[in-house]
């Protein structure tokens, strides 16, 4: 059956990484007939610029109307002075909240040839394979109250909310464990139950929600010391569950550990399935126009895409070896590049990827 996958740039890097992994998306119909319709939409302060806001009524309506999403990254220095109620981040929020998008998934992978770019020595981190499952339409990126007050002295005071329901937490709680049943049975459970009553029932909930799910051991793990054993010995995680905010932090962290933020895809995902897929960096407004960026994590994001929105597998799978093939033959963009290897442009890259892709034996 025909999918339709929107095609959402974004700013700064975004339209460079998208339009590599638009390449792979050609390749795949072109030559495994994935029947395929893609219509591109804008997101961010490029929308922003166009319309006025920066998630205009036409994005959110293809999107809805749209078997899948793939989103490069918005935001830029352009629009920092903005009111951050109009600012590009928050058409990224609008449009996760509006298509309900709770359930983030990002995978820590070190494709074992990179071993060398990691931050970690290579006994600590080679075979590194852990999945953040980060909450994605709650907490203090959408609480209420927010905002800046005038308090009576005259001093202003800024503030935002981290609130969850007990319902938001069961059901992120819910998709991590059913992802842990399908991989190494561990979910450690990240928060700060010590300090934050929110997460004090965070904790709660998970623990009942584990009770459904007997094979899988659970810990909890305040994030201070998370953060610290990811750079320690990441290889004790399988599945991480947390936060909006916390999981947005670590997963930054454990990109590190993967070689480069420009190596991490993630797919944002909503009760039945359907998809939002983008890398999980930002903008890189330093290095935007120069043809530099890395789009594996973008291409991998399509591979997530086959695997979680169009039940395809085996292309995935395929897409994941082809990367694992250009890095083979030593290509590389600067971000992870390393003596002795090619360093290629954004271009070269997703050229690569798609010839290795054809290429590639199943
Ligand atoms: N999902 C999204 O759209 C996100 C948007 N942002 C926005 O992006 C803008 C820039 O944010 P930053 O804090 O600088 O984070 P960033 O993730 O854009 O960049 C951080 C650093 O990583 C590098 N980097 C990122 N992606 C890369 C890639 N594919 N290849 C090579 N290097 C890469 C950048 O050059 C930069 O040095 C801001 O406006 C921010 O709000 C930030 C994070 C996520
Ligand atoms: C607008 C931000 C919350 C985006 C971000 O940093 C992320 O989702 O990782
Ligand atoms: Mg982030």
């Amino acid at each position: 059956m025909r999918k339709k996958v929107a095609i959402l740039a974004g700013d700064g890097i975004g339209s460079e990484i998208t339009a590599e992994a638009v390449k792979v998306l050609a390749a795949l119909q072109e030559h495994w007939g994935l029947d395929l319709v893609m219509e591109s939409g804008l997101i961010g302060g490029a929308a922003y610029d166009a319309t006025g806001t920066p998630l205009p009524d036409d994005t959110l309506a293809l999107a809805q109307d749209s078997d899948a999403i793939l989103l490069g990254a918005v935001g830029g220095p352009k629009w920092e002075t903005l009111d951050i109620s109009v600012r590009p981040e928050k058409g990224l929020l609008g449009i996760r909240s509006a298509l309900k998008l709770f359930a983030n998934l990002r995978p820590a992978i070190l494709y074992p040839q990179l071993v060398g770019a990691s931050t970690l020595k290579p006994e600590v981190v080679s075979g590194l394979d852990i999945m953040i499952v980060r909450e994605l339409t709650g907490g203090i990126y959408f609480g209420q109250p927010r905002g800046v007050r005038c308090l009576e002295n005259g001093e202003r005071e800024g503030f935002n909310t981290l609130v969850y329901k007990e319902s938001e937490i069961r059901r992120i709680a819910q998709v991590a464990f059913t992802i842990a049943m399908k991989r190494g049975r561990r979910v450690c459970s990240v928060d700060k139950a010590n300090v934050l009553e929110v997460t004090e029932l965070w904790r709660e909930v998970v623990n009942e929600v584990a009770k459904e799910f007997p094979e899988v051991e659970l810990s909890h793990m305040y994030v201070d010391n998370a953060a610290m054993q990811l750079v320690r010995a990441p290889k004790q995680f399988d599945v991480v569950v947390t936060t909006n905010m916390f999981g947005d932090i670590l997963s930054d962290c454990a990109a590190m550990l993967t070689g480069s933020i420009g190596m991490l895809p993630s797919a944002s995902l909503d009760q039945s399935g359907k998809g939002m897929y983008e890398p999980i960096h930002g903008s890189a407004p330093d290095i935007a126009g120069q043809g530099i960026a890395n789009p594996l994590a973008t291409i991998l994001s399509v591979a997530m895409m086959l695997r979680y929105s169009f039940n395809e597998p085996a292309p995935a799978t395929r897409l994941e070896k082809a990367v694992g093939t250009v890095l083979d033959q030593g290509l590389r963009t600067p971000d992870i590049y390393s003596p002795g290897m090619s360093q290629v442009s954004t271009g070269a890259m997703g050229d690569a990827v798609v010839e290795a892709l054809i290429n590639t034996p199943d």
